[in-house]
């Protein structure tokens, strides 16, 4: 019977569910005498098992009803154990245990009832107990054999309490090993969340972000589009008698750099495009597509740029209003997350003037739009598309259902797309000449620098790649995907499974949208993190919040990180800052764009790389250290450019040693 012995279970053959409980089943049954199978013989042998003791048979031998018993006997007896034996082989762990429990409870008083012929009346009490029946002593016991009897319950006892300390420490230690690990991505729109799980992605989770690579095709269209769009727009005789800020929201922030100072004088008249108009006819198509791919992009139902409940007063300390950015933080009324989406955000239509009569038409759809807020079939210009998260927009990007090829083994990518005549290729194609053309040209290039445009800093920029980007066999590179933007809104969770030590742990990273009226959904996210990954886009200096064309953006993110840091919810998680988008910092002070006319308190210090950066630094760090509810917590610093992929997987495994290191800490002390 060696499943009875209790110094030779480990800690696991006790808690491995079912098998282990019918091992045990096995050796009780073995251990009875010929088909004696009885309740307190079962009872006895697993009870003596569960506390650590050898199983006596002799213990058995205590009046035990046998099938050559009377019909009551066998019932209460004999069918019982047989039902308790089979149920110890059938049902799974959790059901055995309550099979057990009502068998114990119901039984005994049948097997007290045939048994109070022939027992004592103390006996047949502690018959109806099943672990004082295990541990009766024998009758006639001499005081030697007591006192072993003791001894042996003892050593029983510490045998056992033995073993629940083991299992304890077991499942602290798994703990500790297997710790899930939850990190929130924060920071303003544009910050370069998304981007940052990107890069997760591609470091730990590369089969995957390959085979997404296709569906990103869509997305990367679309940005260019967009782009070619801007441009347009931007050289519309139409667009200089606009304010561009006359409505925030259908701006996107690092379109339109202009100083607080307001549009330069050169913008309103500058340099002309003669070739203008013979741009707008030849990229006309493009109006077409650009709704086509916002379609395929989009939930049907959804032109909502979000879903989020109305926010409550949830706020009690951090995300305080700011001066000029109302902060209010919050999460949905009754603590329930948000559905998550993704928007896409759109963007207005260029205006042609005289409408060309070859396209015509597509240029009617789009020219005046400024206006009129929808397109002739139907997409609502100037706002943002959204798409659920639960839209599987990435999947199966076959334009129209008639790509016939299948995906491809390895990377679920679908094949042969440029056979298919309905694919967006063939439009930008047909396109690419005149796009090339229109960035090239030093016209336009001069009247987008009189209105202080640098699309170069504008989200998914991929002007200098149109001759790549429109080859029929286009192929989404790495670097393609990580540069893709597509707007976040609501909450997305993502989950890895990562390194750590000589184990591994389950990570499950949020994205947020960081628009303002997203950061409501925030709140809700804060229990239990281990860890922030806060962005802040230091090169963003010299621009304004989409939202709010009011608020420098450099300022909104010095708030809301005052606000982060300054939590109480949040005192004991560690934070990593990331001072992202440096590559952009570099390039805008290069070009001579000074910080001191954004942020006037940095007054005469050099106006290089190396004396900026340093500043936002010590800048950041000061208001961690004053605004910290936790003095002891460290700050994680970083100066990062999350596109550029070999820096930031270094960071990111930098970032995964400390937070593992933090969160063990953690747990130690708990
Ligand atoms: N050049 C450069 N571009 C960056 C960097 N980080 C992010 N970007 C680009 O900035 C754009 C916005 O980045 P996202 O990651 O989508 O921003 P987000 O914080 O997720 O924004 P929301 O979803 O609106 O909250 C993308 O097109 C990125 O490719 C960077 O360090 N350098
Ligand atoms: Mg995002």
């Amino acid at each position: 019977m060696k499943s009875c012995q209790s110094s030779s279970l480990s800690a696991p053959q006790r808690l491995s569910g079912a098998g282990a409980v019918r091992e045990n089943s096995k050796g009780i049954a073995n251990a009875l005498d010929g088909g004696r199978f009885s309740t307190a013989n079962v009872q006895a042998a697993e009870l003596s098992l569960c506390r650590g003791q050898q199983w006596d048979k002799e213990q058995s031998d205590l009046a035990i009803p046998s099938v050559n018993g009377t019909f009551l006997d066998f019932f209460s007896g004999g069918l019982s154990s047989y039902l308790f034996y089979i149920a110890c082989w059938l049902l799974p762990q959790r059901t055995q245990y309550s099979f057990f429990f009502l068998y114990s409870l119901l039984f005994p008083t049948a097997y007290t009832m045939t048994k109070s012929k022939r027992e004592p009346s103390s006996r047949r009490r502690s018959m109806s107990d099943p672990l004082a029946a295990a541990l009766l002593p024998p009758p006639n016991e001499s005081p030697i054999e007591r006192e072993l009897r003791l001894k042996r319950e003892t050593e029983a006892r510490k045998t056992s309490e033995n073993i629940d300390e083991m299992i304890r420490q077991e499942r602290i230690q798994k703990k500790r090993t297997k710790a899930d690990v939850k990190v929130l991505l924060l920071g303003q729109s544009e910050s370069g969340k998304s981007t940052t799980l990107k890069q997760f992605q591609l470091v730990y989770a590369q089969a995957a972000f390959r085979a997404e690579r296709m569906a990103w095709r869509t997305v990367i269209y679309l940005n260019l589009v967009r782009s070619i769009m801007r441009i347009l727009e931007a050289l519309s005789p139409e667009a200089d008698n606009v304010d561009d800020h006359d409505d925030g929201d259908e701006l996107e922030t690092a379109l339109v750099i202009i100083s607080s100072s307001g549009r330069p004088p050169s913008a309103l008249s500058g340099t002309r495009v003669p070739n203008y108009e013979s741009y707008c006819a030849r990229l006309a198509p493009l109006v077409d597509l650009e709704d086509r791919l916002t379609r395929l992009l989009s939930s049907p139902e959804e032109d909502e740029p979000t879903r989020l409940p109305p926010s409550p007063h949830y706020d009690t300390n951090g995300f305080s209003n700011g001066n000029r950015g109302a902060y209010r933080a919050l999460g949905p009324a009754n603590g329930a997350r948000p559905a998550p989406t993704i928007s896409i955000p759109q963007q207005r239509s260029f205006s042609a003037s005289p409408i060309s009569p070859v396209n015509g038409q597509a240029l009617a759809a789009a020219s005046g739009s400024r206006s009129s807020p929808s397109t002739s079939n139907g997409i609502s210009r100037g706002k943002e598309v959204s798409v659920h998260a639960s839209v599987p927009w990435k999947k199966g990007f076959t334009f129209g259902g008639k790509s016939k090829s299948p995906k491809t083994p390895n990377s679920g990518e679908i094949e042969g797309w440029w056979e298919n005549p309905d694919d967006p290729v063939h439009t930008l194609h047909a396109c690419s000449s005149a796009m090339q053309e229109l960035w090239r040209d030093p016209k336009v290039r001069q009247r987008l620098k009189e209105k202080r445009i640098r699309l170069e800093e504008s989200s998914g920029f991929y002007l200098d790649d149109i001759s790549r980007i429109t080859a029929k066999k286009y192929f989404p590179t790495d670097v393609d995907v990580l540069k893709a933007r597509l707007k976040t809104t609501g909450v997305v969770e993502h989950t890895f499974t990562i390194p750590s030590g000589n184990d591994q742990a389950e990570w499950r990273i949020y994205d947020v949208g960081g628009a303002r009226n997203q950061r409501q959904a925030w709140a809700p996210y804060f229990q239990d993190v281990t860890a922030i990954i806060f962005l802040a886009p230091i090169s963003a200096f010299d621009q304004v919040l989409t939202e709010d064309p009011r608020v420098n953006r450099l300022e909104d993110s010095l708030l809301l990180w005052r606000s982060v840091v300054s939590n109480k919810l949040l005192a004991n998680v560690s934070l990593v800052l990331f001072l992202n988008k440096i590559d952009l910092l570099q390039a805008k002070l290069e070009a001579g764009v000074r910080l001191s006319h954004h942020m006037i308190n940095y007054g005469s210090r050099p106006n290089d790389y190396e004396t900026v950066s340093n500043y936002f630094r010590t800048k950041f760090g000061a208001l961690h250290q004053t605004h910290t509810p936790n003095k002891e917590r460290e700050c994680y610093i970083h100066l990062t450019a999350v596109t550029d992929t070999r820096r930031t997987a270094m960071i990111i495994s930098t970032v995964r040693d400390i937070i593992i290191k933090v969160n063990l800490r953690n747990m130690k002390l708990v």
